[in-house]
Formats: C-alpha cells, sequence, structure tokens
C-alpha cells in the first residue's frame, strides 16, 4: 500500500512555505557570489551523467526540507513498495515492474508470490533470437529475400519509446531501416508503404491491449497491402510479429503465436519500451546493444533504490521540480536536449510525465487543492533557442528547463559540437545572470547611441536573469548512458506522484474521447443529419458530411 499523507499538510510543507518568502527575495547570482562551493554542493555525477541543479533557487535548507518533505510523505516506503511489486497501481489492481524487465542481476521479483524473472528472461531470450535472424539475414520473407525494411506500428507507449530510442542511438544502427505507424490517419500508412516492398518487409504489431483502434486499423491496413502485394495467408507468419500481453487478440489477428512476444500488465503503456515494446529497439541496434539500454536502466533503478535522498538524483530532481511547481507556481517544465539524435526526447517523456502526473483525485478519492503534473514540453537546441526561448528569458511566466548535453558527438565535424556546447553552456548562464539595466546602458553608450536613444530602448534589453535550470552533461550518447537518463526521468515522476499523493500508474482521462469516438464513428457511415449532440459537434459533424 502507498501512503496517503496530504503534502500540504505536512510540518515541511509549512516551514517551505515560510522558507519560500525568504528564497522569493533572493537572486541565484548573490547565491552562487555568496558560495565559492555552490556548484561542488548542487551537483551530482553518476557514471557518466553530471547532473548540476545549482542553477536552482535552492539553498541547503530548501534541499533539507524538500527532503523532509519526501521522508514525511513516506517515498522510502513507496520506493519499497513499487521495488517488491505491491499493487501500487491500485486503481487497476497491479504492481509497477517495469523495473524487473531492466533487472539484470536477476534477483527474483515476486508477483503474488511467483518471481517473474524466468518470464522476463525467455521473451529477452526469444527477442534475442528473432532479432539475430533478421538482422544475419538468416530470416526470409516469402520469396525468399531478407528483410530490409521493419515497420512498428503501435501508439502511444507502443511508439514514443521504440521510435525516441532509435533515434537517439541511430549511430549504433544497423542495415535496417526503421518505420515508425502510429496515427489513424490514413497518410501516416501509405506514406510509409509507398517506399516499401512487401517481400521484404517486416511488421512489428506493438499494442499492449491489442485493441486499439489506431493500432488495429493500420495492422489490418499493412495486412491487406501485404495480401494485394501477392503475399498470401500462409505468408503472414514471415512478415508479421507481434508485441503484446493478449495472446487471444494476436492469434484472432491471424499472427502466428510463435511471433508473439509476450509482455504484461503489471508493465505501463509509458513504460514498456524495456519490454518485447522495444523489439524494433534490438532490430535496429542489435540485441547485445537493446541490452547495454537495460543495464544502464538497471544501474539508475540501483542508485534510486538504494542512495540517501541527499544524493539520489531522481529524488533531488523532483524535489525540486516540486518546488517550483507548488511553491514558484510554474505550470511547465521544458526538456531542452542539445543533441539532434535525441530530438523525440521530449515528446517521449510528454507521455511519460504528463500521462502519469496528469491528475486531480488523490489517493484518497478526494479533489486535491494544488498542482500536480506540469506541462513537458520541449525541442532540441539549438532550434529552440531560434524559436522560444524569448519568452523564457523575457516573458512573464517562469519556466524551469532541464539542458541536456553530450560531451562527445558521435558526429564531430568540424567546429560543429564546440559550437553547440557553447551554446548550451551559454543559456543557462544567460539565464541565471540576466542583464541588467546598467550594462545595457553601457553598451548601448560604447554603441554611440544618444542619451535620448538610450532611455527609449533600454527597457527592452533588459534581462531579469533569476530563471532556473538544470544541466545534465552526459559524457556521450551510448545505450547504457541513455538507459540511466530515462530511468532516471522515470524515477523523478514517481516521487512526484508519491508526493503529490496521485496514483501514477493509471490513465483514465485518456477514455472519454476514445467512448465518444466510437459512438460517432457509426454516425459518419451515411449522410443522414446528425442531432444527437450539442450545436457545435451537430454543426461540425453535418458540416464535414456535406463536404466530403
Ligand atoms: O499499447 P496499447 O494497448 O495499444 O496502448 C497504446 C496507448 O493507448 C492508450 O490510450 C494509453 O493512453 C497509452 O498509455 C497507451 O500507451
Amino acid at each position: 500500500m502507498l501512503p496517503t499523507t496530504d503534502f500540504t499538510s505536512t510540518q515541511s510543507y509549512k516551514y517551505l512555505t515560510d522558507h519560500y518568502l525568504d528564497i522569493v527575495t533572493k537572486n541565484l547570482k548573490d547565491l552562487f557570489d555568496a558560495d565559492s562551493q555552490r556548484f561542488e554542493k548542487f551537483s551530482l555525477q553518476f557514471e557518466d551523467i553530471l547532473v548540476d541543479y545549482s542553477k536552482n533557487r535552492i539553498d541547503d535548507e530548501t534541499l533539507a526540507l524538500l527532503i523532509q518533505l519526501a521522508r514525511e510523505c513516506g517515498l522510502n516506503e513507496a520506493i519499497d513498495a513499487m521495488f517488491s511489486g505491491e499493487k501500487i497501481n491500485a486503481t487497476e489492481g497491479r504492481p509497477v515492474l517495469h523495473v524487473a524487465l531492466r533487472n539484470r542481476s536477476n534477483q527474483p521479483v515476486l508477483v503474488d508470490g511467483q518471481d517473474v524473472m524466468p518470464d522476463v528472461n525467455r521473451v529477452l531470450a526469444h527477442m534475442k533470437n528473432f532479432s539475430d535472424k533478421v538482422i544475419s539475414g538468416e530470416w526470409k520473407g516469402y520469396t525468399g529475400k531478407a528483410i530490409t525494411d521493419v515497420v512498428n506500428i503501435g501508439i502511444g507507449g507502443s511508439d514514443l519509446g521504440p521510435v525516441m530510442v532509435t533515434e537517439a542511438l541511430k549511430a549504433y544502427k544497423n542495415h535496417l531501416s526503421l518505420h515508425f505507424v502510429s496515427n489513424v490517419d490514413g497518410t501516416h500508412m501509405a506514406e510509409t508503404l509507398k517506399i516499401l516492398n512487401p517481400e521484404t518487409t517486416l511488421f512489428l504489431v506493438a499494442s499492449k491491449t491489442f485493441t486499439t483502434q489506431e493500432t488495429m486499423a493500420n495492422a489490418h491496413s499493412a495486412r491487406n497491402w501485404f495480401i494485394n502485394g501477392g503475399g498470401k495467408d500462409e505468408d503472414v507468419a514471415k512478415h508479421f510479429a507481434a508485441l503484446s500481453t493478449n495472446s487471444k487478440g494476436v492469434a484472432e489477428f491471424g499472427i502466428d503465436t510463435a511471433n508473439m512476444f509476450e509482455f504484461w500488465d503489471w508493465v505501463g503503456g509509458r513504460y514498456s519500451l524495456w519490454s518485447a515494446i522495444g523489439l524494433s529497439i534490438s532490430l535496429s541496434i542489435g540485441f547485445e546493444n537493446f541490452t547495454e539500454l537495460l543495464a544502464g536502466a538497471h544501474a539508475m533503478d540501483e542508485h534510486f533504490k538504494n542512495t540517501e535522498f541527499e544524493e539520489n538524483i531522481p529524488a533531488i530532481l523532483a524535489l525540486i521540480g516540486i518546488w517550483h511547481n507548488n511553491f514558484f507556481e510554474a505550470e511547465t517544465q521544458a526538456i531542452l536536449p542539445y543533441d539532434q539524435y535525441m530530438h523525440r526526447f521530449a515528446a517521449y517523456f510528454q507521455q511519460g510525465d504528463m500521462e502519469s502526473n496528469g491528475k486531480h483525485v488523490d489517493r484518497n478519492g478526494k479533489h486535491v487543492d494544488y498542482q500536480t503534473g506540469p506541462v513537458i514540453w520541449g525541442e532540441p537546441g539549438t532550434n529552440g533557442q531560434h524559436a522560444f526561448y524569448q519568452l523564457i528569458h523575457q516573458g512573464t511566466k517562469l519556466i524551469p528547463c532541464d539542458f541536456i548535453a553530450p560531451a562527445q558527438s558521435h558526429n564531430p565535424l568540424g567546429e560543429h559540437h564546440k559550437m553547440l556546447l557553447s551554446n548550451f553552456f551559454a543559456q543557462t548562464e544567460a539565464l541565471m545572470n540576466g542583464k541588467t539595466e546598467d550594462v545595457v546602458i553601457d553598451e548601448l553608450k560604447k554603441a554611440g547611441k544618444t542619451e535620448e536613444e538610450i532611455k527609449a530602448i533600454a527597457p527592452f534589453k533588459v534581462f531579469e536573469g533569476n530563471r532556473p535550470t538544470n544541466s545534465i552533461l552526459v559524457k556521450k550518447i551510448t545505450p547504457r548512458s541513455l538507459g540511466s537518463l530515462i530511468a532516471m526521468y522515470e524515477h523523478k515522476i514517481f516521487v512526484q506522484g508519491i508526493i503529490w499523493n496521485i496514483y501514477s500508474f493509471d490513465q483514465w482521462g485518456v477514455e472519454l474521447g476514445k467512448q465518444l469516438a466510437g459512438k460517432i464513428l457509426p454516425e459518419l457511415k451515411d449522410d443522414a443529419e446528425v442531432t444527437s449532440h450539442d450545436s457545435s459537434t451537430n454543426g461540425l459533424i453535418n458540416q464535414y458530411k456535406a463536404w466530403r
């Protein structure tokens, strides 16, 4: 059972409320000036990942109180409950054990008294065998040709993780071409199929439930394309595999269950890239690299489970996030990777974080009267700098940012990486220091402006600074370091959910739209006027019918 403490009723929350009034008057620049050890004090290293959280509006007392908050909210007990397989996803009656999928120690993990590790290892062995055969060309299509293209058909957690990781680890990629079709918009499938040959294409139908409308529609269209392209029913087994928890659904679709890669209901969709859902990753970069990804995540799991909160990276990041979210009233959190390969990282954690912590009912079933999960967004630097950083620097909203960058590039092209990294360092410095009016006036004077010109333009050129950032410097983006980085964010989300007293592992909020779409679909089959909805929805549907 998870604790059900209302964090706003704790002693530490009350202290934090007072302490906030003190901190809010302080400037980051002054905090640095007052303490030459601030970087050493407020940064942590885990393997090849350096997490610098010193450029946040915190001091020793802030951290001590936030850690007290974590203790008062029962974070220790909650971590034990997750790792020991308790059914902490209470609204669905399930344990939360993505950590078991990457449990490289092979220590038993019990669900209802039964060790899940033999099953985990059996599926991993199946994935290895299959990946090796497809990559080596031993696996043949129906006309005897080797596979050249793999299409993952899935959406949400059955798409975003594999897309993000295969992109982030493109430097490790083999000869297979990977494609991802998620949208039910026929354009996604049609455009993908245009360049493919049914004789050499392998489809992975990725769906935890094997009932998701979009994925099933795309899978049926892919199957039709395969049959229309010359394949026979009996050839489907050579070109379709399923990644799912639903063996009945897989068999009904007509995929040979020998080509089914299983996982279990204790794996949440948005935490499933470590499971059979990661088969596209293993095909793209090879099984050895996939296990390195798992090993990196496992190492972070061990760090999270065994480290005191004072030095626990996911816990510290989560607590700083709570400080921004619940005291500074920041509404969003930007994730800004200075790595082109990581261009889907923010999108991945949009689901990871927002589907997990976008909740307004606490673990007692009561409506919360405080803020829970932030809006997660971001794009790779430096592109973002030329698009939306203006608002981060000079807008009216406080936007805490995570800056992520690798020290070593996979593509050391001339001075490019130095240029990229100079921007990475410069942005957090600029956000912290800003530019005072005095400096602006001085610059304008030097540029030969008149008193009058200076007076008119100076206010627009002032940067207040004092904007909080975390800098996450990674030696190199490898399967291992990426695995650790993903697990770090996963556990950050977990810690925040525990403190906000919400259930982070269900997602009832996505159901209503699905239900209504299910009701509307039959209404679109003919041209009859629709009158069953509100006037807006009726009006839109009827106009659609008139125009189609
Ligand atoms: O893997 P599937 O069962 O097809 O589910 C795909 C996705 O759809 C749902 O709507 C959930 O919101 C997601 O958490 C899930 O990842």
